[in-house]
């Protein structure tokens, strides 16, 4: 953490410009079809409406209230790739006359299909009305037509085919044997011939068994949060793996060398995930466990050996954070790996890691099939940023959250406590705003939060610095919390990148800081700004009790997902079930924050700020 010096502002006069804004005329701006989807009635009193007595502390935001559609965080970018996609397919001329849409007019619209990996919207072409059955949607596998009564199977059928987890059993003829897994096993007095215990222990998962993704029925596309698949909102069941125990393995434990990996950047809970895959390998029985030291990077440099692993070894590593592996970016070399995993004879593989690392399980997941090795892939999702697709969250994010929100009661206490204190966190997060948006929504103390979602200018009319002036000369301090990835348009892009190939981010922080001071400086109102920057506290802390509960629960099912012979899935938590996705459909794109979710409105009317554009 480090603070900057006291202010060094001179002070000046003590009257400040005057706040208030003339009102502004509000629209939904309709780019092509966007503005259609509102209905004429909404649309008039939305552009006619100036807002005479606006409150010079809260602004009423644009576009907000008039949403019909919110989608919620884990389908918002997914929803952003289907309209690049359609936009794509439309300029190559192979679908409906749309003309483009951008993200900013997307995101206030309903749209259909959201769940397909290619969706496609259009008006009709003789009309202006918007014309659901026009709307149709596709996936790689097939192309509904809501004209087709069908539709509902064929979409099912789609969808059970993309979330069907790919097996061993795909390119082996394997017979599966009894589990040896059984919590009840040394209370059971007999086995049978293969030594599985005998007992009546009914804490299998069928493998038939499949937990909703989505569980509200809307009765509008208008609804708040409504997600639909076709123009009436009908009721489709998105049903995903449930995970957990098998009746039947494909592996003989005693013969299974499992590895563990931890990779990408640090995030509380690893020990937690490690701990519980060696803690569960050997309740199957499993005897040669090894640690893959150093992410990827482990399994090709010349120097790092394997770390054998054994419940004695890793008792008490959840008790710190960090990874008792040690953890890196870059160096994934999939060939290499997997040459690597084929010499050391590894038959299931535990990949701990964020977006990147389930990329390169996949890679190594793809290549394993290709030559034809029996080996398990599992991956379980790990970042603070929380920027994986369809889960409900990382582990990590929860822990992140708590410290972060302990940097911003020390900003909030510094800012109170100093003649017209500003307190300004950033926090990570690299492609999205979740752990800054959660940690100002749980501090309770933020007066602005600022994510890469929500685009925002600094200076002029709107910007923050003149809402920081109100701030102080209304409530005489405030608190601003920055996500690491916010406003980069603002800054001088360098163009580097880390190991791993992601973007080097040029630091807000630092340049809000310089920011607010040189503007108090020059319209000569004090100013005590103080920035702290708790980056990598908030991640290298230990694990809180949620995420040690969740990270338990992932560890465990990791390891009955190889046993039951998958791979290349992630063991996770949608919807407040455990379950297995493959990780194809969690890697197309980062999570990000829905600007027009729920979430975001709720940190909106707890922070009070504004638009800041
Ligand atoms: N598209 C990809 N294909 C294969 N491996 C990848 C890919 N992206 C990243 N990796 C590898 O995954 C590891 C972790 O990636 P990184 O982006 O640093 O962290 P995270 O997994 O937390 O997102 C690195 O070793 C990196 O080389
Ligand atoms: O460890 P580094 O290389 O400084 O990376 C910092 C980045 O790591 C994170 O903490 C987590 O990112 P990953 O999930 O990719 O590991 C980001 O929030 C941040 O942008
Ligand atoms: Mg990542």
């Amino acid at each position: 953490m480090c603070c900057s010096p006291a202010s060094l502002c001179p002070p000046g006069p003590t009257t400040t410009p005057p706040l208030r804004r003339p009102p502004r005329a509000r629209c939904v701006e309709g780019r092509g079809a966007a503005s259609e989807y509102h209905s004429a009635a909404t649309t008039r009193s939305l552009c006619s409406t100036p807002f005479p007595h606006r409150s010079p502390v809260l602004r009423p935001r644009r576009r907000i209230p008039a949403s019909p559609s919110l989608l919620d965080d884990n389908h918002f970018e997914l929803v952003h790739i289907l309209i690049k996609m359609a936009v794509s397919l439309k300029s190559s001329g192979s679908f409906c006359s749309t003309p483009p849409q951008w993200l900013h007019s997307t995101r206030d619209r309903i749209l259909y299909g959201y769940s397909h990996s290619n969706a496609k919207e259009c008006t009709c072409k003789k009309t202006k009305r918007p014309a659901p059955l026009c709307v149709k949607a596709t996936s790689t596998k097939v192309e509904l037509d809501f004209n087709d009564p069908s539709w509902k199977q064929k979409f099912q059928e789609d969808w059970d085919k993309r979330f069907n987890l790919p097996r061993i059993t795909d390119i082996y003829d394997l017979k599966p044997r009894p589990t040896t897994f059984s919590l009840k096993k040394n209370r059971s007095p007999a086995g049978d011939e293969n030594g599985t215990p005998m007992d009546k222990w009914n804490g299998y998962v069928n493998s038939d068994d499949r937990a909703l993704l989505k569980v509200i029925k809307y009765s509008s596309p208008k609804s708040a949060g409504a997600e639909c698949i076709d123009p009436d909102c009908s009721w489709v069941e998105q049903r995903v793996h449930r995970a957990g125990p098998r009746k039947e393995i494909y592996y003989e434990p005693e013969e299974v060398k499992a590895a563990i990996v931890t990779c990408g950047g640090l995030c509380p809970g690893l020990n937690d995930v490690i701990r519980q895959i060696v803690f569960t390998l050997e309740t199957y029985g499993v005897k040669n466990i090894v640690g893959i030291p150093f992410g990827y990077r482990g399994f090709f440099e010349k120097g790092l050996k394997e770390m054998p692993l054994s419940r004695h070894l890793v008792e008490n590593i959840n008790l710190a954070g960090g990874s008792f592996l040690g953890v890196s970016r870059g160096g994934a070399k999939t060939s290499e790996i997997v040459d690597s995993i084929q010499a050391r004879r590894i038959d299931m593989l535990f990949v701990l890691g964020g977006n990147g690392t389930h990329a390169g399980a996949n890679a190594i997941h793809e290549e394993c099939r290709k030559r034809k090795l029996k080996v398990s892939v599992v991956a379980v999702p790990k970042t603070i940023d929380n920027d994986i697709l369809l889960m409900d969250k990382t582990f990590g994010f929860d822990t992140a959250v708590e410290e972060a929100q302990r940097a911003i009661n020390s900003a909030y206490i510094e800012a109170r406590s100093a003649y017209h204190g500003i307190g300004l966190v950033k926090l990570m997060g690299r492609s999205s705003g979740f752990i800054a948006m959660h940690a100002s929504l749980s501090s309770g103390q933020v007066d602005v939060c600022l994510i890469p979602e929500v685009p925002f200018t600094l200076d002029g009319e709107y910007g923050v610095l003149r809402h920081l002036e109100h701030l102080l000369k209304t409530k005489g301090f405030c608190v601003v919390c920055v996500a690491e990835a916010a406003g980069q348009e603002l800054l001088q892009k360098s163009g580097a990148t880390d190991a791993s190939g992601n973007v080097i981010l040029s630091d807000i922080g630092v340049h809000m800081q310089q920011k607010i001071k040189m503007h108090f400086k020059d319209i000569g109102v004090p100013a005590d700004v103080k920035y702290i920057d708790p980056t990598y506290m908030v991640r290298a802390c230990r694990a809180n009790a949620s995420d040690a509960i969740l990270c338990t629960v992932l560890g465990q099912n990791a390891v009955h997902g190889a046993f039951a012979g998958f791979s290349g899935i992630t063991s996770c938590i949608c919807n407040t079930h455990y379950v297995y996705l493959p990780i194809t459909e969690v890697i197309t794109v980062p999570k990000r924050v829905n600007p027009n979710s729920r979430m975001w409105h709720r940190c909106l009317t707890s922070t009070g700020q504004p638009d800041f554009h």
